[in-house]
């Protein structure tokens, strides 16, 4: 008996292979009330996404929370199911497929690509597991998250760390902290948001809509409000808008506390009783559609908008698959492996130096 997992067979003199690890929050298997139950235990025990005492939230989430949410929830889920799945997971799948062959023209070098959510399927152990088994021993966490907050980011990086505490043979590890102010992802963004426009028209005004989390985070020092804000004004001033042409607002609250302001419920009816013609929402934060923007943001905050006198409402739909954002996360990956991967940019840059001594070799002999 061991309190560590069984490691595969070691084998000498095999080529080092890297591993990238794509770490999103997770969705349950299904829209239903029984699937819910335990992905939202799951995640709301998360002492990264609660910090209620413990004693207490027990009690709270299992006596009224899970009695009563699942119903409510899968309800919202069924609306935007597909055929293929939850939205988050279709389109987790296709990022990790288009990244594999993208980053397939650039490295030279072995490498894999796996998929592991915080919370659910497939679990951050079955991705981790699979790595090493295709012979992975450094992995670069790349999680899904363009901005830093400890209850999606760090949460992400917790699951990691819980599989490694059980691994006897524990692989180089790499993680990506945020790429809030990325000039590929703020162009990323930007080449979307036009492509938008130029298909669609362009609105009075365009909200930028992020997941909220309590305002105590904020005042205990995690970045995240700083680093969303930071985003919209890098992203408008990318699409050349004014101060009055733009908004940022926070979206998603849980519970009583009180969140980041301000909250996307009152900038919309806000925005509706000024009977504005159209505004355009975007959700920058969310590298792909979920409940949280299929449902809460083009439904939802449309029927808020419109039911108080506002006009057009467009909900700008998040980058997906697009191909601007697959070459961005493929050349933020390529950044962070440096060193560990040979690229062509390195085999390039490496036959123009052994050229360059080579040359130098000669003409040192010629002086000789
Ligand atoms: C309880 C507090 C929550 C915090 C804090 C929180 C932070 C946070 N969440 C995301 C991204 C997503 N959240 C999603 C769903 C979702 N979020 C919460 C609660 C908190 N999130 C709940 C209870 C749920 C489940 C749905 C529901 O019952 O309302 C999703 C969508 C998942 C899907 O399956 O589509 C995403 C994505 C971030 C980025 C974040 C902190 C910045
Ligand atoms: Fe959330
Ligand atoms: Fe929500």
């Amino acid at each position: 008996m061991t309190y560590y997992q069984p490691e595969p067979a070691y084998t000498h003199g095999s080529q080092p292979k890297v591993g990238i690890l794509l770490a999103n929050l997770g969705t349950p298997d299904a829209p239903t009330a029984k699937a819910l139950r335990p992905y939202l235990q799951q995640f709301l025990m998360d002492r990264r996404v609660v910090e209620i005492p413990r004693f207490i939230w027990c009690w709270i989430l299992h006596c009224i929370i899970l009695v009563i949410r699942p119903k409510k929830s899968a309800e919202k889920y069924s609306s935007v199911w597909t055929d293929q799945g939850s939205p988050l997971m279709v389109y987790a799948q296709q990022q990790k497929t288009l990244l594999q062959q993208s980053l397939a023209k650039h490295i030279n070098s072995p490498f894999a690509v796996e998929l592991g959510m915080t919370y659910g399927n497939p679990s951050m152990k079955s991705a981790i597991d699979s790595l090493k088994a295709q012979g992975c021993d450094r992995i670069l966490v790349f999680p899904l998250y363009p901005q830093y907050a400890a209850s999606s980011t760090a949460a992400a990086l917790d699951a990691v760390w819980r599989v490694l505490l059980k691994m006897r043979n524990v692989p180089a590890i790499r993680t990506i902290k945020h790429y809030h102010d990325h000039p590929l992802y703020i162009q990323a963004l930007a080449s979307h948001i036009k492509a938008y426009w130029q298909q669609h028209g362009q609105p009075e005004k365009l909200v930028m809509s992020f997941h909220g989390v309590p305002k105590f985070h904020l005042l205990k020092g995690d970045p995240y409000h700083c680093e969303c804000h930071k985003t919209g004004r890098l992203l408008a001033e990318a699409l050349g808008l004014s101060k009055d042409q733009y908004q940022i607002a926070f979206q998603s609250r849980f519970g009583r506390q009180e969140w980041l302001q301000p909250y996307l419920a009152n900038t919309l009816d806000a925005l509706g009783k000024q009977q504005l013609k159209r505004i355009d929402v975007v959700c920058p934060g969310f590298s792909s559609d979920c409940l949280e923007t299929l449902e809460e943001i083009a439904m939802e905050g449309k029927h808020l908008f419109q039911s108080v006198g506002g006009g057009e409402y467009h909900y700008i739909p998040a980058l997906n698959s697009e191909a601007v954002w697959i070459e961005a996360m493929r050349d933020i990956a390529l950044e962070h492996l440096q060193g560990w991967v040979s690229n062509e940019f390195d085999s390039a840059k490496a036959a123009a130096e052994a050229q360059a001594s080579k040359q130098h070799a000669l003409a040192m002999g010629a002086e000789k």
